[in-house]
């Protein structure tokens, strides 16, 4: 996907929201364990009631891999879902990847040919051999993490090095690398007032923003200092959605969990100049 095309679903939905899928079993609502496979079933009744209030899904690999195989066709399923059904939707394989160079092209392999993503979420630290494989696919997207939504964020990464914090140097040296204009980053909605300085170093990149909901971020402080001309955001939020509810009721609940997000979204859109 083109940023252009994601950037038109966010105008037209009014919505910068992103679902994070990430499936415990220990959560959902115990109905779904006698299905066949209850981690996609979950993520079907979930993405059939709120596809038309977010722009983007985020299933994080860790709550597939926990189950082996059948998590893995589990996430299979639902990237195939998504792609069959709603191809206009932004999908975001949060794997936090990266390694020597010939390790990170078969990553990118895995999850933008097989898996068919539009994204994937990297780890910076190895440098610019381990981000470039994954610059490489064309309309495909790179998440760089920069400032991370964690209390662990601030034992390396608000550090200075230099002259200045090593998540600003990420983010400037990452603008040097071949293909840069693929390149989304990773910024913690518990870190909101660390995006007017991140938006002067990257003015018009987009942000994928995690931890508003059940980490305590604020959306409005978040779209206060880090929304640009394009929004420039996508907000994810995934416990406080899909785990409104763990009666029969769970999609509904999720629903109307996204409703409210998206309808502040809209209020924030509208203060764009
Ligand atoms: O800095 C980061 C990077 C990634 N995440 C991931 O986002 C979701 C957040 O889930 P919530 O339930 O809404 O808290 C989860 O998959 C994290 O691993 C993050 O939180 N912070």
């Amino acid at each position: 996907m083109t940023t252009q095309q994601l950037i038109n679903q966010i105008q037209k939905k009014k919505s910068f929201l992103c679902i994070g899928l990430d499936v415990d079993l220990n959560k959902i609502p115990q109905h779904l364990l006698t299905e066949e496979d209850p981690i996609f079933s979950f993520n079907k009744a979930i993405i059939d009631a709120t596809h038309h209030l977010c722009v983007a899904y985020k299933p994080n690999t860790a709550f597939y891999e926990a189950y082996g195989l059948k998590g893995w066709k589990a996430l299979e399923k639902t990237i195939n879902y998504l792609n069959q059904n709603h191809p206009e939707i932004f999908t975001i394989a949060d794997a936090k990847r990266g390694d020597i160079g010939n390790t990170s092209s078969m990553y990118a392999k895995a999850f933008f040919e097989d898996l068919a993503f539009d994204s994937i979420t990297v780890a910076p630290y190895m440098g610019k051999d381990s981000v470039e494989p994954f610059l490489a696919f064309k309309n495909k997207h790179t998440i760089l993490l920069a400032l991370t939504s964690n209390a662990g964020a601030f034992d390396f990464q608000t550090k200075t090095l230099g002259s200045q914090e090593l998540y600003k140097e990420v983010i400037k040296v990452s603008k040097t690398y071949k293909n840069s204009e693929n390149l989304m980053y990773v910024v913690g909605a518990t870190k909101a007032e660390y995006l007017a300085d991140i938006r002067q170093l990257i003015p018009n990149q987009f942000l994928l923003v995690p931890g508003v909901g059940a980490q305590g971020g604020s959306l409005q402080e978040v779209c206060k200092y880090g929304m640009n001309s394009n929004v420039g955001l996508l907000i994810n939020s995934s416990r406080g959605v899909i785990y409104a509810s763990d009666k029969k009721d769970f999609a509904i609940a999720a629903a109307a969990k996204a409703r409210e997000l998206q309808q502040e979204m809209e209020i924030q859109l509208k203060l764009i100049v």
